[in-house]
């Protein structure tokens, strides 16, 4: 169980072994090695396995549980959705390190794909929580609908992830090619500021050989241009969530500062002025 006050960089040590990924194209061989060491990984650092989830489909929040979320101030749920957030993304963090290559890579450039890209990875995973028959989402042990975050303040925000999790269920994809495309929007080449761009742009075109053998075993190829127009939404939705945040920060920069847990604050705000210049 990760610690709450961890950050991504006390996680992350960078080692240089043998480089995985051999000279191009990969045999069969290696592409069916890295696709199982991706779902393995994936399967290991699920946080709730799809089984869990399911089980507990129509757990639902009673009136007055549901009432009790929404009579809590603006500042006291979303700094209990931040931890909820932050564990989830711990699991993320995990999930990356065991990505064959990703510990090669140098430190600088771990942390960049991890700040840039662990929340659409939370976001593609959190589509296996969602209830689509009643729109309702797992939180806190039981399923609830938007209403349970009223106070959060960002409707839109909740509404916008909604969407996006009915979009993403309707794909139905197998927990396998799930694995498969969060290591691909984790490995990306395009992030600003890659040290070493040309090392994550070999991953990643290895993890897309995965991928493509993948469908094509599963005969679903059809999804591949599917799930790639997903990342431009993710993109966009993790753009609403830092404007969120931004906002939420502006009105209560204290309990940011003082009670959002530190990997938080380090994914997710730029440089907020430190509290003594408050
Ligand atoms: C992921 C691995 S898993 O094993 O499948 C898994 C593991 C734990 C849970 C518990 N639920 C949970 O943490 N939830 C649910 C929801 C999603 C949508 C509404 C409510 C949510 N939202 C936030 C949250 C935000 O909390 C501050 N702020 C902005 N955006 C978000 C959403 C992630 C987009 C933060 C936690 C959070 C669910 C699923």
């Amino acid at each position: 169980q990760p610690s709450p006050d961890q950050t991504i960089g006390m996680g992350i040590r960078s080692y240089d072994p043998e480089y995985p990924y051999c000279p191009y194209p990969p045999s069969l061989l290696h592409i069916e090695e890295l696709c199982d060491s991706i779902v393995r990984s994936h399967r290991d650092t699920s946080q709730f396995r799809l089984e869990e989830l399911q089980a507990l489909r129509w757990k639902l929040f009673s009136r007055e549980e549901i009432h009790a979320y929404q009579s809590k101030s603006v500042d006291e749920m979303w700094q209990h959705c931040a931890v909820r957030l932050t564990e989830a993304v711990q699991y993320v963090v995990e999930f990356a390190k065991r990505i064959p290559g990703f510990r090669g890579l140098g430190q600088n450039d771990q942390i960049t794909l991890l700040k840039t890209g662990s929340m659409e990875v939370v976001l593609v995973r959190m589509s296996r929580c969602f209830n689509t028959e009643n729109s309702t989402v797992f939180f806190d042990g039981k399923f609830g609908s938007t209403e349970l975050f009223k106070s959060l303040g960002c409707g839109d925000l909740m509404v916008a992830v909604f969407d996006f999790a009915h979009s993403m269920c309707a794909l139905r994809l197998t927990e396998q090619q799930m694995a498969l495309f969060c290591s691909l929007v984790l490995i990306n080449p395009d992030r600003p500021c890659l040290e070493d761009r040309g090392r994550v742009h070999r991953m990643r075109r290895d993890l897309e050989v995965c991928l493509s053998h993948m469908l094509h075993r599963d005969n679903q190829e059809s999804l591949q241009h599917k799930l790639y127009q997903k990342v431009s939404v993710l993109q966009s939705l993790c753009s609403l969530h830092v404007e969120k945040l931004h906002w939420f920060s502006q009105r209560y920069p204290l309990t940011v500062h003082s009670v959002f847990p530190p990997l938080y604050k380090e994914l997710f705000t730029s440089d907020l002025p430190s509290v003594d210049s408050l």
